[in-house]
């Protein structure tokens, strides 16, 4: 099987986790497209999406599915997205697709996470993938000296405006010991809007593709 037949299994397997009559919270990205596509089928069983990207709301606006503001939602059952790197505490790297924001929010409002990865995503230490971190476009050289200080080479993704309107640096060389720790020492750093270590908030739920079908765990 390939990497993105991999994604798609993982995808459709996340269906059992939506529930009738509910908004789902939906991520961003290529594993992601998959459960949008996925979503579409049981669009007439569901309420709508709240969406974590203008891109995964053109999806699903396309295939009929109602877009409703986070704003106007009280609480959301389930947030499905996929991720770059996750370890065996279900602590992950995202935003290789400079969503991770907006992802972080709606994460932050629904009641469980469910990951849906490939099975090369799967890492015993976090941080071979460059950590995203999002920045306030004046401040993008003050934070990249910080990151420095933390012991990362801080890359800017040259030509990469997030739909917040800010800048990307990816951190380099990083190796992860304490993503918790990390994620909130970043996230100290003034003029960072937040970095894409998810550890605070963790996923509950995994999905992993792999050769032999999806694997929940
Ligand atoms: O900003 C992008 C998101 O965090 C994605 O969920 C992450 O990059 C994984 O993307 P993909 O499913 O394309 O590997």
């Amino acid at each position: 099987m390939t990497q993105d037949e991999l994604k798609k299994a993982a995808a459709w397997a996340a269906l059992e986790f939506v529930k009738e009559n509910t908004i789902v919270g939906v991520g961003t990205g290529s594993t992601v497209n998959h459960f949008i596509d996925a979503l579409g089928t049981v669009k007439d069983t569901i309420t709508g999406a709240v969406s974590s990207s203008e891109a995964s709301t053109a999806r699903l606006q396309a295939l009929g599915i109602e877009v409703f503001e986070l704003n106007d939602v009280d609480s959301l059952d389930v947030y499905v997205d996929g991720a770059d790197e996750i370890n065996a505490h279900n602590e992950m790297i995202k935003g290789g697709g400079a969503a991770l924001t907006r992802e972080k929010i709606v994460a932050a409002v629904a009641k469980q996470f469910v990951c849906i990865v490939d099975d090369t995503k799967l890492v015993d230490t976090l941080g071979d993938f460059p950590l995203p971190v999002e920045v306030i476009p004046m401040a993008r050289s003050y934070v990249a000296r910080e990151l420095l200080k933390l012991g990362g080479d801080p890359v800017y993704r040259q030509g990469v405006v997030t739909d917040n309107g800010n800048v990307i640096l990816d951190v380099h060389n990083l190796s992860i010991s304490n993503a918790k720790q990390l994620e909130t020492q970043i996230n100290s750093i003034v003029g960072v809007v937040t970095n894409g270590l998810f550890a605070m908030r963790g996923a509950d739920k995994v999905i992993i593709g792999t050769k032999n079908g999806p694997q929940i765990k």
